[in-house]
């Protein structure tokens, strides 16, 4: 890593550039392994959580594998919606997805639900989980994603709803323990995991933010 700038942006910068360059240096072999132990630590934990309803997300560039974590869950019988990034608005619409058929490439090539799929999240039940990507975590919670807001903004859009609705998605960042860095720089807007799962286990982020470490 760099030394640390002055400002939060440059910091962020710098980061997300050594954070990329680290993730892009694992071999598609281990990165594969790694996915693996990330999606089964995942699974136990939906497991213990009665859930109906997840977000989860389809990997790109040299990303966490999340494929067996969505077809676990399809496999038993939970609702697996996933994001459409609308590049216009810079938010995301969610869609309930039952088969890889259903994907199309969307903005920067992600495999996304079709633009014309039915369903939308307000008429949808909330997910009880939610699985977000990042380049960098700090085991307090903290996430750095690609720079464009989109998960901050999901997290304003559903705690609008939830003051009214009462319930809270559970938000856990998923990520190869080499991503977690001592402290991601954050900003008022950013939003903060409540789990983290890498390949060593759950780190419970709300802990470590309550005792200060
Ligand atoms: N698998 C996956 N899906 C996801 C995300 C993610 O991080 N991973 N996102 C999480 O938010 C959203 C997509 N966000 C993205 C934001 C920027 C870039 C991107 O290519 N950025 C340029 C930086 C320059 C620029 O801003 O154009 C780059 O990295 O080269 C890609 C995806 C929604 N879906
Ligand atoms: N709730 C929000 N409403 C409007 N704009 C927002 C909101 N949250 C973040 N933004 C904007 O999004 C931009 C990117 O924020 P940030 O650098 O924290 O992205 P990120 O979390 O790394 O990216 P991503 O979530 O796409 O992976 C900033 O310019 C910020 O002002």
């Amino acid at each position: 890593m760099t030394g640390q700038s002055a400002l939060p942006a440059d910091r962020k910068r710098e980061l997300r550039a050594a954070a990329a360059a680290a993730r892009g240096k694992l071999p598609a072999d281990q990165r594969n392994a790694l996915s693996s132990l990330v999606c089964r630590h995942a699974a136990e934990k939906l497991a213990g959580e009665e859930v109906k309803t997840l977000l989860a997300y389809v990997p790109f560039r040299s990303e966490l594998d999340t494929r067996p974590l969505i077809a676990g869950a399809w496999a038993e019988g939970c609702t697996v919606l996933l994001p459409r990034v609308i590049q216009a608005t810079g938010m995301m619409s969610l869609h309930p997805v039952h088969s890889w058929e259903e994907l199309v490439p969307g903005a920067f090539g992600i495999l996304e639900p079709a633009a014309d799929s039915a369903d939308r999240l307000e008429r949808l039940p909330r997910p009880d989980v939610i699985f977000v990507p990042g380049l960098a975590f700090d085991r307090r919670g903290g996430r750095l994603g690609y720079g464009r807001g989109y998960y901050d903004r999901l997290r304003a859009t559903l705690d609008t709803e939830a003051a009214l609705q009462g319930k809270d998605p559970l938000w856990i960042g998923l990520a190869f323990g080499r991503q977690v860095v001592e402290e991601v720089p954050m900003d008022d807007h950013d939003a903060y995991m409540d789990l983290l799962i890498t390949e060593d286990g759950v780190i419970d982020c709300r802990r470590e933010r309550q005792h200060g470490i």
